[in-house]
Protein backbone atom coordinates (compact mmCIF):
# COMPACT_ATOMS: atom_id res chain seq x y z
CA UNK A 1 0.00 0.00 0.00
CA UNK A 2 1.39 3.25 -0.54
CA UNK A 3 1.71 6.59 1.82
CA UNK A 4 -0.95 7.93 -0.26
CA UNK A 5 -3.86 5.56 0.16
CA UNK A 6 -3.40 5.59 3.95
CA UNK A 7 -3.80 8.80 3.60
CA UNK A 8 -7.39 8.88 1.64
CA UNK A 9 -8.19 5.55 3.63
CA UNK A 10 -6.68 6.15 7.52
CA UNK A 11 -7.37 3.15 9.80
CA UNK A 12 -9.86 3.44 12.03
CA UNK A 13 -8.65 4.42 15.80
CA UNK A 14 -8.51 1.61 18.27
CA UNK A 15 -11.24 2.02 20.70
CA UNK A 16 -13.86 -0.17 22.74
CA UNK A 17 -17.08 -0.53 21.61
CA UNK A 18 -20.09 -2.56 23.24
CA UNK A 19 -20.07 -6.29 23.03
CA UNK A 20 -16.09 -6.69 22.94
CA UNK A 21 -15.99 -5.12 19.06
CA UNK A 22 -12.94 -3.47 18.94
CA UNK A 23 -13.18 -0.87 15.88
CA UNK A 24 -10.20 -1.39 13.72
CA UNK A 25 -8.47 -4.78 15.12
CA UNK A 26 -8.96 -7.76 13.19
CA UNK A 27 -10.35 -11.00 14.71
CA UNK A 28 -9.50 -14.35 12.90
CA UNK A 29 -12.60 -16.23 12.16
CA UNK A 30 -11.24 -18.95 10.15
CA UNK A 31 -7.92 -19.24 8.62
CA UNK A 32 -7.78 -16.48 5.76
CA UNK A 33 -11.36 -14.72 6.79
CA UNK A 34 -10.63 -11.63 8.92
CA UNK A 35 -13.16 -9.29 10.54
CA UNK A 36 -12.01 -5.71 11.33
CA UNK A 37 -15.32 -3.90 12.95
CA UNK A 38 -15.64 -0.58 12.32
CA UNK A 39 -13.00 -0.17 9.65
CA UNK A 40 -14.76 2.61 7.67
CA UNK A 41 -14.97 6.06 8.90
CA UNK A 42 -18.24 7.25 8.94
CA UNK A 43 -17.23 9.61 6.53
CA UNK A 44 -15.70 6.85 4.32
CA UNK A 45 -19.29 5.05 5.11
CA UNK A 46 -20.81 7.99 3.50
CA UNK A 47 -19.12 8.55 0.26
CA UNK A 48 -19.71 4.66 -0.37
CA UNK A 49 -23.10 5.18 -0.15
CA UNK A 50 -23.10 7.90 -2.35
CA UNK A 51 -20.82 6.38 -4.92
CA UNK A 52 -23.63 3.20 -4.75
CA UNK A 53 -26.61 5.57 -4.88
CA UNK A 54 -24.93 6.73 -8.12
CA UNK A 55 -24.67 3.47 -9.65
CA UNK A 56 -27.89 2.51 -8.46
CA UNK A 57 -29.10 4.72 -10.98
CA UNK A 58 -27.34 3.25 -13.88
CA UNK A 59 -26.33 2.49 -16.47
CA UNK A 60 -27.84 -0.66 -14.66
CA UNK A 61 -30.43 -0.69 -12.05
CA UNK A 62 -30.57 -2.01 -8.76
CA UNK A 63 -32.59 -4.85 -9.16
CA UNK A 64 -33.66 -8.82 -7.96
CA UNK A 65 -31.59 -10.69 -9.65
CA UNK A 66 -33.34 -13.67 -11.53
CA UNK A 67 -32.66 -17.43 -10.58
CA UNK A 68 -32.33 -19.89 -13.03
CA UNK A 69 -35.55 -21.60 -11.38
CA UNK A 70 -38.13 -18.99 -11.84
CA UNK A 71 -37.46 -16.86 -8.38
CA UNK A 72 -36.10 -14.21 -7.53
CA UNK A 73 -32.78 -13.01 -4.95
CA UNK A 74 -34.50 -10.69 -1.73
CA UNK A 75 -31.50 -8.63 -2.20
CA UNK A 76 -31.51 -6.42 -4.92
CA UNK A 77 -27.59 -5.87 -6.66
CA UNK A 78 -26.21 -3.96 -8.81
CA UNK A 79 -22.86 -4.33 -10.18
CA UNK A 80 -19.32 -2.25 -11.16
CA UNK A 81 -16.55 -3.84 -13.74
CA UNK A 82 -18.08 -6.94 -14.33
CA UNK A 83 -22.11 -7.52 -14.22
CA UNK A 84 -22.51 -11.04 -12.15
CA UNK A 85 -25.62 -13.05 -13.38
CA UNK A 86 -26.21 -16.63 -12.38
CA UNK A 87 -23.47 -17.96 -12.71
CA UNK A 88 -21.09 -15.62 -14.81
CA UNK A 89 -19.52 -12.80 -15.26
CA UNK A 90 -19.88 -10.24 -18.63
CA UNK A 91 -19.33 -6.78 -19.39
CA UNK A 92 -23.20 -5.98 -20.40
CA UNK A 93 -26.29 -7.23 -17.79
CA UNK A 94 -27.42 -9.61 -20.04
CA UNK A 95 -30.43 -10.18 -17.57
CA UNK A 96 -31.40 -6.96 -16.96
CA UNK A 97 -30.89 -4.01 -19.74
CA UNK A 98 -28.23 -5.39 -21.66
CA UNK A 99 -26.07 -2.21 -21.01
CA UNK A 100 -22.57 -2.39 -20.11
CA UNK A 101 -21.80 -1.60 -16.37
CA UNK A 102 -20.00 1.18 -15.03
CA UNK A 103 -16.64 1.00 -14.94
CA UNK A 104 -14.29 0.27 -12.30
CA UNK A 105 -12.64 3.37 -10.37
CA UNK A 106 -9.47 3.42 -9.41
CA UNK A 107 -10.26 4.61 -5.95
CA UNK A 108 -11.82 1.50 -5.59
CA UNK A 109 -8.87 -0.55 -6.16
CA UNK A 110 -6.92 1.54 -3.62
CA UNK A 111 -10.18 0.94 -1.04
CA UNK A 112 -9.49 -2.89 -1.97
CA UNK A 113 -5.65 -2.49 -1.32
CA UNK A 114 -6.10 -0.78 2.22
CA UNK A 115 -8.50 -3.15 2.97
CA UNK A 116 -6.28 -6.06 2.41
CA UNK A 117 -3.84 -4.72 4.07
CA UNK A 118 -5.96 -3.74 7.49
CA UNK A 119 -7.11 -7.55 7.19
CA UNK A 120 -3.80 -8.94 6.71
CA UNK A 121 -0.93 -6.67 8.18
CA UNK A 122 1.61 -5.20 5.52
CA UNK A 123 1.84 -6.64 1.75
CA UNK A 124 -1.72 -8.03 2.48
CA UNK A 125 -0.09 -11.76 2.93
CA UNK A 126 0.65 -12.51 -1.11
CA UNK A 127 3.93 -11.14 -1.46
CA UNK A 128 4.83 -9.87 -4.85
CA UNK A 129 1.49 -10.05 -5.98
CA UNK A 130 -0.79 -6.45 -5.90
CA UNK A 131 -4.66 -7.13 -5.26
CA UNK A 132 -6.18 -5.65 -8.64
CA UNK A 133 -10.21 -6.08 -7.69
CA UNK A 134 -11.91 -5.67 -10.85
CA UNK A 135 -15.49 -6.39 -9.92
CA UNK A 136 -17.80 -4.92 -6.77
CA UNK A 137 -21.05 -6.48 -6.33
CA UNK A 138 -23.34 -4.51 -4.42
CA UNK A 139 -26.11 -5.76 -2.29
CA UNK A 140 -28.96 -3.92 -0.90
CA UNK A 141 -30.78 -5.73 1.71
CA UNK A 142 -34.19 -4.01 3.15
CA UNK A 143 -35.29 -6.15 6.71
CA UNK A 144 -36.83 -8.83 4.78
CA UNK A 145 -33.64 -9.81 2.54
CA UNK A 146 -31.23 -12.64 3.46
CA UNK A 147 -28.61 -14.38 1.35
CA UNK A 148 -28.31 -17.89 1.40
CA UNK A 149 -25.05 -20.27 1.98
CA UNK A 150 -23.30 -20.29 -1.28
CA UNK A 151 -19.48 -19.60 -2.70
CA UNK A 152 -18.22 -17.13 -4.50
CA UNK A 153 -17.09 -19.08 -7.32
CA UNK A 154 -17.58 -17.44 -10.71
CA UNK A 155 -14.16 -15.64 -10.39
CA UNK A 156 -10.98 -17.44 -11.85
CA UNK A 157 -8.58 -16.15 -9.40
CA UNK A 158 -8.18 -17.12 -5.77
CA UNK A 159 -7.49 -13.65 -5.13
CA UNK A 160 -9.44 -12.45 -1.95
CA UNK A 161 -13.15 -11.38 -1.57
CA UNK A 162 -13.13 -7.71 0.93
CA UNK A 163 -16.86 -7.05 1.73
CA UNK A 164 -17.71 -3.56 3.62
CA UNK A 165 -20.88 -3.40 5.47
CA UNK A 166 -22.89 0.08 5.51
CA UNK A 167 -26.24 0.63 7.33
CA UNK A 168 -28.36 -2.50 9.24
CA UNK A 169 -26.20 -4.70 11.51
CA UNK A 170 -26.59 -8.20 9.99
CA UNK A 171 -25.86 -11.72 10.94
CA UNK A 172 -23.03 -12.98 9.07
CA UNK A 173 -22.16 -16.67 8.47
CA UNK A 174 -19.13 -18.10 7.63
CA UNK A 175 -18.70 -21.77 7.18
CA UNK A 176 -16.54 -24.39 5.75
CA UNK A 177 -15.53 -25.10 2.13
CA UNK A 178 -17.16 -28.33 1.74
CA UNK A 179 -20.69 -28.05 2.75
CA UNK A 180 -23.31 -25.60 3.54
CA UNK A 181 -23.96 -26.85 6.51
CA UNK A 182 -22.43 -26.62 10.07
CA UNK A 183 -19.19 -26.10 10.92
CA UNK A 184 -19.50 -22.16 10.70
CA UNK A 185 -19.53 -19.57 12.59
CA UNK A 186 -21.50 -16.49 12.60
CA UNK A 187 -20.52 -13.17 12.94
CA UNK A 188 -22.07 -10.10 13.54
CA UNK A 189 -21.12 -7.22 10.96
CA UNK A 190 -22.37 -3.53 11.79
CA UNK A 191 -21.95 -0.49 9.50
CA UNK A 192 -18.29 0.66 8.81
CA UNK A 193 -17.44 -3.30 9.06
CA UNK A 194 -14.67 -5.06 7.00
CA UNK A 195 -14.17 -9.02 6.20
CA UNK A 196 -11.52 -10.26 4.13
CA UNK A 197 -11.83 -14.24 2.97
CA UNK A 198 -9.05 -15.43 0.71
CA UNK A 199 -6.63 -18.78 1.34
CA UNK A 200 -7.86 -21.42 2.46
CA UNK A 201 -11.02 -19.87 3.27
CA UNK A 202 -11.82 -17.92 -0.46
CA UNK A 203 -14.12 -21.09 -1.45
CA UNK A 204 -16.05 -21.21 1.96
CA UNK A 205 -19.52 -21.48 1.88
CA UNK A 206 -21.42 -18.19 3.43
CA UNK A 207 -24.36 -16.47 3.44
CA UNK A 208 -26.60 -13.47 5.52
CA UNK A 209 -29.52 -15.23 7.18
CA UNK A 210 -30.99 -12.09 9.22
CA UNK A 211 -30.86 -8.52 8.88
CA UNK A 212 -31.32 -6.30 11.97
CA UNK A 213 -33.71 -3.51 10.58
CA UNK A 214 -33.60 -0.17 12.44
CA UNK A 215 -30.02 -0.76 13.61
CA UNK A 216 -27.97 1.81 11.76
CA UNK A 217 -26.48 4.81 12.71
CA UNK A 218 -27.91 7.19 10.42
CA UNK A 219 -23.99 8.53 10.39
CA UNK A 220 -23.23 6.38 7.49
CA UNK A 221 -25.91 8.12 5.20
CA UNK A 222 -28.36 5.31 4.91
CA UNK A 223 -31.64 5.79 6.55
CA UNK A 224 -32.68 2.12 6.40
CA UNK A 225 -31.56 -1.33 5.17
CA UNK A 226 -28.33 -2.64 4.53
CA UNK A 227 -25.81 -1.96 1.86
CA UNK A 228 -22.38 -4.40 0.98
CA UNK A 229 -20.11 -4.20 -1.60
CA UNK A 230 -17.85 -7.31 -2.35
CA UNK A 231 -15.05 -6.73 -4.20
CA UNK A 232 -13.28 -9.70 -6.15
CA UNK A 233 -10.51 -10.13 -8.81
CA UNK A 234 -12.38 -12.28 -12.01
CA UNK A 235 -9.59 -13.40 -13.31
CA UNK A 236 -10.97 -12.33 -16.56
CA UNK A 237 -9.71 -9.87 -19.49
CA UNK A 238 -11.92 -8.33 -21.89
O1 LIG B 1 -23.95 -9.29 2.24
C1 LIG B 1 -22.94 -9.89 2.59
O2 LIG B 1 -22.36 -9.64 3.64
C2 LIG B 1 -22.41 -11.02 1.72
C3 LIG B 1 -22.70 -10.85 0.26
C4 LIG B 1 -22.22 -12.02 -0.53
O3 LIG B 1 -21.90 -13.05 -0.02
C5 LIG B 1 -22.15 -11.92 -2.00
O4 LIG B 1 -22.47 -10.87 -2.57
O5 LIG B 1 -21.71 -12.89 -2.63
FE1 LIG C 1 -20.83 -14.30 -1.46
Amino acid sequence: MTEGAEALFPRALVSGTPGGRRAGEPSVIAPGAVHVPGWLSPERQRELVAACRAWARGPVPLRHTALPGGGVMSVRTVCVGWHWQPYRYSRTADDVNGARVAGFPGWLVELGRTALAAAYGQGGGEPGRGYTPDTALINFYDGAARMGMHQDKEERSDAPVVSLSVGDSCVFRFGNTRTRGRPYTDVELASGDLFVFGGPSRFAYHGVPKVYPGTADPAAGLSGGRLNITLRETGLTG
